[in-house]
This record gives C-alpha cells, sequence and structure tokens, in this order.
C-alpha cells in the first residue's frame, strides 16, 4: 500500500515537472523567439517607409535594417523612438550596403521606380533590371541564406534576374526567391467581397500567374465564402483585379503608383514567411516563385506552402474552371516573354561587361538616372550621376 503510495506521488511529480517544463517552453517563446533580421532595400521611398513601420511593429522581427541610397538615416532614427523590440539602424549609399546586409533572414527589395499614368510595369524594366541586378549582387556576397522577397516591377522578370544572378554566384536556392504578389490577392479579397455583399475578413481568393496586367489571374471559382459568380459581374471583377495597380497610378495622377497597400500587402507576406521560418505549420501564400506547375513557365505564381527553408511545397491549381482554363493559356506567352527579358539581361550584361557604351539617359523629377549597358548600375545623386563599374564609382557626371 505504501509503495504503492509512493509510486502515484512520483507519477504526479513527473507530471508536474513536464507541464513546468512545458510552460516554460511557452513562455521562453512568446517572450524571446529567434532573432529575426529583415532588410528592407529601398527602405526611404514609397513603400519603404511604411513597410519599415509595419515592420518595425511586428513582434517577429527583431532587427530592421534599412537601406536606401540617401535618407535612411532619418527615417530609421524617427522609426527607432516606437516603443517595440525590434532594433533598428539605418544605412544609407552603396558603401553601406554589406553591413545593411550581412546577417538578414529575409531582405525585402521594393527599391526602384515607380510607373507614371500610360505606362506599363515593362517600361521600368531598363532602370530597375539594373538596379535589382545589382541589389542582388550585394545578397548574394552578404547573406547567401537569406530570403529574398521581391516587389521591384516588372516583378515577372526582375525575380528571375535575381535567380540568374544568384546562380552565377552559386548561391541560388529556389525556395529562397519570391516575387511579392500578395497585392493581387488583397484587391482580389476586397473587390469579391464588395461585390458578393460579405465580410471582407471572412474572405479568400487564390491569385495565380503573374505581376502585370492579363498575367494576373485571380481565381474566383475557388474564392471562399463560394458564392455565384459569372458573366459581366465575372468579367468586371477580373479586369478590375488586374488593372489596380493601373487605377492607382491613375488616381496618384503622376506621383507614382500604390505604395501604402503594397507596403500592408508586403508586411502580410513577409510575416509569412517569418513565420515559416520559425516553423509555425499550415502557412500558405499566393506568390511568383520558381516552379514546374506549368512546364512552359520557369517562374508562376500560385499558393505555395511555406516553411523553415522558405517555399515547402508548390500547391497546384486545383480545380479551375472553363473561363480560367482560357485566362491561363492566354497570359502564357507575356508572362514567358518577360522571364526570358530578365534572364537575356543579366546574360548580355555579363556578356558586354567591357564595353561602355551610354545608351539611355531617363530624366526624373528631381534626379536623373543614367544608364550604362554592360555597367553595373548608375545611382541617383541630385542631378549627377555616380557611374559604377564592378562596384567601382568611376566617374561622376552631370546628365542634364
Ligand atoms: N510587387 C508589387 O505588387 C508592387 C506594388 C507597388 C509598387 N511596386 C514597385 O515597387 C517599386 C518601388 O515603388 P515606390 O513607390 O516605393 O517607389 P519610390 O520611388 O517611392 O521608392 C523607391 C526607393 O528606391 C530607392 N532606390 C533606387 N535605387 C536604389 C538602389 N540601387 N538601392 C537602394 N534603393 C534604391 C529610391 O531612392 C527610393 O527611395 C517600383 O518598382 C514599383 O513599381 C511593386
Ligand atoms: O501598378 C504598379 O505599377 C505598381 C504595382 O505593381 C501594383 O500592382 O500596384
Amino acid at each position: 500500500m505504501a509503495s504503492a503510495r509512493a509510486s502515484v506521488i512520483r507519477s504526479l511529480r513527473l507530471v508536474g515537472q513536464h507541464a513546468q517544463k512545458q510552460q516554460c517552453r511557452e513562455m521562453s517563446s512568446s517572450i524571446g523567439g529567434p532573432q529575426r533580421k529583415v532588410t528592407i532595400l529601398g527602405a526611404a521611398g514609397g513603400i519603404g517607409q511604411p513597410l519599415g513601420l509595419l515592420m518595425k511593429l511586428n513582434p517577429l522581427v527583431t532587427h530592421l535594417s534599412l537601406y536606401d541610397i540617401g535618407g535612411t538615416p532619418g527615417v530609421a532614427a524617427d522609426l527607432s523612438h516606437i516603443n517595440t523590440p525590434a532594433e533598428v539602424a539605418g544605412f544609407a549609399g552603396d558603401a553601406d550596403l554589406g553591413k545593411a546586409l550581412e546577417g538578414s533572414d529575409i531582405v525585402i527589395i521594393p527599391a526602384g521606380v515607380p510607373r507614371k499614368p500610360g505606362m506599363t510595369r515593362d517600361d521600368l524594366f531598363n532602370i530597375n533590371a539594373g538596379i535589382v541586378k545589382a541589389l542582388a549582387t550585394a545578397i548574394a556576397q552578404h547573406c547567401p541564406e537569406a530570403i529574398v522577397n521581391m516587389i521591384s516591377n516588372p516583378v515577372n522578370s526582375t525575380v528571375p534576374i535575381a535567380a540568374e544572378v544568384f546562380k552565377k554566384a552559386g548561391t541560388y536556392d529556389p525556395r529562397k526567391l519570391f516575387g511579392v504578389t500578395t497585392l493581387d490577392v488583397v484587391r482580389a479579397r476586397t473587390f469579391y467581397a464588395a461585390k458578393q455583399g460579405l465580410n471582407v475578413k471572412d474572405v479568400d481568393v487564390p491569385v495565380v500567374g503573374g505581376h502585370a496586367g492579363v498575367t494576373i489571374l485571380p481565381l474566383f471559382s475557388q474564392a471562399t465564402p463560394k458564392k455565384p459568380l459569372e458573366g459581366e459581374k465575372l468579367d468586371a471583377l477580373t479586369k478590375r483585379t488586374q488593372d489596380g495597380g493601373t487605377e492607382v497610378v491613375k488616381a496618384k495622377d503622376g506621383k507614382g503608383s500604390a505604395t501604402l497597400s503594397m507596403a500592408y500587402a508586403g508586411a502580410l507576406f513577409a510575416e509569412a514567411c517569418l513565420k515559416g521560418l520559425n516553423g509555425q505549420k499550415g502557412i500558405v501564400e499566393c506568390t511568383y516563385v520558381q516552379s514546374s506547375i506549368i512546364p512552359e513557365l520557369p517562374f508562376f505564381s500560385s499558393k505555395v506552402r511555406l516553411g523553415t527553408n522558405g517555399v515547402e511545397e508548390i500547391l497546384g491549381l486545383g480545380e479551375i474552371n472553363e473561363y480560367e482554363q482560357k485566362a491561363l493559356e492566354a497570359l502564357k506567352g507575356e508572362l514567358s516573354a518577360s522571364i526570358q527579358k530578365g534572364v537575356d539581361f543579366v546574360h548580355q550584361s555579363w556578356a558586354g561587361a567591357r564595353g561602355e557604351s551610354l545608351v539611355q539617359v531617363v530624366s526624373f523629377d528631381v534626379s536623373v538616372l543614367c544608364y550604362k549597358k554592360s555597367w553595373d548600375v548608375a545611382l541617383r545623386v541630385g542631378v549627377g550621376v555616380q557611374l559604377h563599374a564592378n562596384d567601382q564609382v568611376v566617374s561622376v557626371e552631370n546628365c542634364y
């Protein structure tokens, strides 16, 4: 009898100890989860600033690194006064890029120029391709294992550009390179909820394909909660989702494109990546990644399960209806050409790495961007332009 009582007490003690350990583990993950450094490249821009704010508010971020060609010390000082745990550091200019990137878990790239009315996203290619190539080169050098969230347009081409740079550097991990298409999902949810009289909080709509015009394919047949949608109403919703970016560009009337909704979408996607990295299960987002879902399209946006190494599983398209099948066929040509354009750009720039002819000078509101074929990137410095080749400033010119 006495020994039976002793054994019950021993068991109770063990259960107690186990419960205590479990409690400690839970507390340690909620108080002091993993250290996570998020870096924003283009952090002083229209997207960069509100995105920095949202990341500073995110409890999963412990270090927030803000990089731009200028303006980041001010943005960093401002954000650093917010009483949330993330430590903020600002970095400006080429010489600081390595420091900004070192130790990053996630690098988010909204660096580059936005559209003006009448432009397509592809019209940004000549400027943004060089910027993205230079930044990807630095990522390969300073934080080759980081997850990269590409926002800079044209996303359909800038993601393949980064992939080619990483391949050349020997650092490419297709599980860690993402084109951020979350804004398309955010818009599809908003527009579907409004049209169908639903509470937007309950709504989800997968969006697949790419991130430009007809390459954006909302799958309203899979929208939840399900409500009948066809004919003109379906056409109108599909078109509004595809033209959402243009709607904002027109409304801003020359003052750029979506920044606040993009910052929200970028923060949602970065948080999903952080949760995946931290081992949280069941994290699924639509995103533009290297994919074999559509054999002729090496990059494609679809639902992706995120995990500790980035992409854990690319989920299929699911059941799509005839309307969506037709739209899918229609987007293939443009998406394929945009992917190839990105790949070709990188290879041509390497092939011509020793030619130095000035091919384009593009002037913007307050500054000049000077783009040299074969030179890595030309950075804006007031009205002057620093010309860079192989990471060296080789001359400063005034392009006016
Ligand atoms: N993926 C999407 O859904 C989506 C949505 C909206 C905008 N965008 C794109 O995001 C990009 C940025 O838009 P924005 O409105 O923030 O533009 P912006 O001009 O307001 O800001 C861009 C920032 O990038 C910086 N920059 C330029 N070259 C750089 C370099 N080499 N290194 C670091 N920073 C550099 C600029 O100094 C500027 O601060 C555009 O290409 C736009 O088309 C994408
Ligand atoms: O439309 C743009 O140029 C910006 C962005 O891609 C968007 O969808 O809002």
